[in-house]
């Protein structure tokens, strides 16, 4: 039997054990706190993330970390992005060296600015040949419902993808393989960015004239700086950069774009941050985004007055104003 860990006991972990589960493989999920991981194995269920959603017979949910991670086909990582590198520091003295390593979070490390492949990397030398990493337009709670999702899987060793793509892949989740894991990794982490903003749109009754351009101009600061990071910049147009953007930006259900819609109404970011277990990737992102624009010298004007919103509380409407008004240009300038 395909034997499966899974990193992270969030909405996203949970629904992906879920699923491996409903395919018939051992899906083991890791939470870091005892008492969180005896209740959801009892209660069958993560009322927290995910209430109402039963765990097949298959999921187990455990703390001990050698349960968790010894003798797996595979460890989907899927912690908040900033956890990463402490968790996989608890977990490495039991890896196999046969156990591919697939990441499912969307992020930036914002100290290093290291994608999630690259903090994995670093932290098992080994590894380089069996990392993969998984994105693309999957909100988890539609996923968990078994409504049709597709994703894809990006690996360097197009042998490590075809593997990930055939544990993972399922009659209600369609997963696409690809060997651009830059793009597939920055497109996942940078759209949230974006969805903050579609947030702000909703917030601020802007109307969907103004989101489709959010999206779209968002779309083309993306691709700029995954291009000059070292994306095929093809990917972008594929599900885990258009798709992951749109399902993100037009859906309620997204986190990201429920922080924008609150601050628009009025509310101050510690004060979100705090109300919620939930994770808002873009938050962190934002800010490593903008390092990553300096180092590469890409112009990221959406993200850039996003972050002047988020971090020293620029007013929403002028900050609209402010790239209404920036010097005219060519559509298809700078791509
Ligand atoms: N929820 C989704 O729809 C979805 C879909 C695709 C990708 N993702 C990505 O998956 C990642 C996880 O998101 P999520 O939605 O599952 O999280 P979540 O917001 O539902 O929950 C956060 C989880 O992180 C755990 N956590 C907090 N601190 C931790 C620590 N120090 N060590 C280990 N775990 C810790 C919490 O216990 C909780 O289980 C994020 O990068 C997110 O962008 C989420
Ligand atoms: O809820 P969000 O904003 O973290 O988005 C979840 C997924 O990334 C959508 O693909």
């Amino acid at each position: 039997m395909v034997s499966v860990g899974v990193i992270g006991s969030g909405a996203w972990g949970t629904t992906l054990a879920i699923l491996l589960a409903r395919k018939g493989i051992a899906a083991t999920i890791w939470d870091h706190r005892p008492e969180r991981a005896l209740e959801m194995q009892h209660a069958r269920e993560n009322s927290v993330f995910l209430p109402g959603i039963h765990f097949p017979e298959a999921v187990r949910v455990t703390s001990d970390s050698a349960e968790a991670v010894q003798q797996k086909d595979m460890l989907l990582l899927v912690t908040p992005s900033q956890k990463l590198r402490e968790n996989l520091r608890l977990l490495t003295p039991h890896l196999s060296r046969q156990t591919l390593l697939v990441n499912a979070s969307k992020g930036i490390e914002i100290n290093s600015l290291q994608r999630m492949t690259e903090v994995i990397a670093e932290e098992i030398p080994d590894a380089q040949q069996r990392i993969a990493a998984l994105s693309g337009p999957n909100l988890s709670r539609e996923v968990a419902e078994g409504k049709p999702t597709a994703a894809v899987v990006a690996a360097y060793n197009a042998d490590v993808a075809r593997a990930a793509q055939d544990i993972i892949n399922f009659n209600t989740f369609r997963v696409y393989t690809s060997n651009d894991v830059i793009g597939v990794e920055l497109g996942g982490a940078l759209k949230n960015i974006i969805a903050i903003g579609a947030g702000f749109n909703d917030g601020l009754g802007y109307g969907e004239n103004a989101k489709a351009a959010i999206i779209t101009r968002g779309l083309a600061e993306i691709s700029r700086l995954g291009v000059a990071a070292g994306a095929n910049p093809l990917t972008f147009a594929g599900l885990a950069g258009m798709g992951d953007l749109v399902g993100t930006c037009a859906s309620p259900l997204s986190r990201n774009q429920q922080l924008g819609r609150r601050l628009a109404g009025g509310e101050k970011l510690a004060d979100i941050l705090k109300s919620t277990h939930s994770v808002a990737e873009g938050v962190s992102t934002t800010r490593a985004a903008l390092r990553m624009a300096d180092r590469y010298n890409v112009e990221m004007p959406i993200a850039r007055l996003l972050s002047q919103i988020l971090f020293e509380g620029l007013d929403p409407r002028k900050a609209v104003l402010e790239l209404m008004m920036r010097d005219p240009k060519g559509e298809l300038e700078d791509l």
